[in-house]
């Protein structure tokens, strides 16, 4: 067979293979159904190991690696888990949802709003803003339904700047997404080989690169609004040498060409997003949840170490916590606060009467369905022999 015959097999088996995972999340929400009128916990990792397993077994069978299936599995059990947690919240998905974002078409923002809107059948209408402050306004102002903001990087840490703004607003956390950041550095097409003096991004991609930027010579690095304002900028200016930090998806939108990849400090760099809302939601019994405060302790011995210990005694576990200091009081800390636990549930209203009780200040931001899948594991058929 001459190549081009054998990649059109390929391109066969592909959209067999997309009909396919389109297939099995169409039975993954039919599951979702089921488990509604039963009540039943949209995970249940017994059936996803025994699921595994079965497959490893067929597989290796059919002269495919374990290891390798393994990870595809893990993507699509993830997928198939997400959907069903949205659907168990939203139900079957009706027409657009408008989603204010920072930057244009292209921002990792937007990226983000894309991918939330498509888990829930649903199509984008994404508002563009300048600040984080203006993805605020357009929900407060009753021009978005949503608003998506970053919230915390696995490289960079918390994003500070949104956790200020939340403190101030009457609005509510009331989802949150994960969207893999994979930085490159963008340069328009045929510039490839010029001489880069200048780099443009959003500060927060600045910070997840630093490494990478820090062993550049004779390089400027200029903040920019968001990641698509950069990506504009070098995609409309004639200057040569002036290069941008944003996505593979934001680049080919602006016609840019990868000169490096992976700029990420730490492999893996994810951004971890909220979306916010006037209403606050109600998350399921079935869905996991995830409940984010700020407190601030009084300023004094063991105060901390206190509110800790009555997370402890309501048997509460700590997603995170980290401190900051106050804006406006030096010295002063404030803590942000995740919990995997329910609003609505008795554990956590005692608990958080407790808090109130000791905290000078305490801000429930929301209560929101958990997305974080943590991959189930099993042992290849191979290895179990061999060991
Ligand atoms: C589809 C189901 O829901 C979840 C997803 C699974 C999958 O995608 O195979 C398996 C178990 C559950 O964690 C199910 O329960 O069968």
């Amino acid at each position: 067979m001459d190549l081009q015959s054998l990649r059109t097999r390929i391109e066969d088996v592909d959209r067999r293979i997309l009909e396919a995972l389109a297939e099995r999340r169409e039975v993954a929400l039919a599951v979702a159904r089921n488990k509604a009128e039963k009540a039943g916990a949209v995970r249940d990792t017994e059936r996803e190991a025994s699921l595994l397993l079965r497959l490893m077994e067929h597989g290796t069978e059919l002269g495919l690696d374990a290891g390798y299936l393994t990870r595809l599995y893990q993507i699509i059990i993830e997928d198939s888990v997400l959907t069903q947690q949205a659907w168990m919240q939203q139900g079957d998905g009706s027409g657009s949802l408008s989603i204010a974002h920072l930057g244009t078409a292209g921002s990792y923002s937007h990226l983000a709003a894309q991918g939330y809107a498509n888990r829930r059948q649903c199509t984008l209408q994404g508002v563009s803003c300048e600040t984080f402050n203006d993805v605020l306004k357009s929900v407060e102002d009753g021009n978005t339904t949503l608003g998506i903001l970053p919230i915390e990087n696995s490289t960079s840490g918390s994003i500070n700047e949104v956790y200020d703004l939340l403190r101030h607003t009457h609005l509510h956390i009331v989802s949150e997404t994960y969207l893999s950041v994979e930085h490159q550095l963008l340069v328009s097409k045929g510039d490839e080989d010029k001489e880069i003096h200048t780099i443009y991004g959003h500060p927060q991609a600045i910070a997840q690169c630093s490494r990478y930027l820090s062993h550049l010579e004779n390089v400027k690095v200029l903040s920019c609004p968001s990641s698509a304002h950069a990506m504009e900028l070098v995609a409309t200016s004639k200057e040569p040498g002036i290069a941008a930090l944003g996505s593979q998806s934001g680049g080919a939108l602006f016609n840019l060409v990868a000169v490096a990849q992976n700029l990420a400090d730490q492999p893996g760099n994810q951004t971890r997003f909220i979306l916010i809302q006037r209403e606050a939601c109600h998350v399921p019994q079935q869905v996991p949840a995830r409940t984010s405060l700020i407190m601030a302790t009084h300023n004094q011995p063991g105060a901390l170490a206190d509110a800790l210990i009555i997370l402890r005694q309501h048997e509460l576990n700590l997603i995170k916590l980290e401190s900051r200091p106050m804006p406006g009081n030096p010295w002063e800390e404030l803590f942000y606060v995740d919990l995997a636990v329910h609003e609505q549930s008795p554990q956590w209203q005692d608990a958080l009467r407790e808090l109130k009780a000791m905290t000078r200040f305490i801000k429930v931001l929301g209560s929101y369905a958990d997305e974080r899948v943590k991959a189930t594991r099993v042992i290849a058929p191979e290895q179990k022999s061999g060991a």
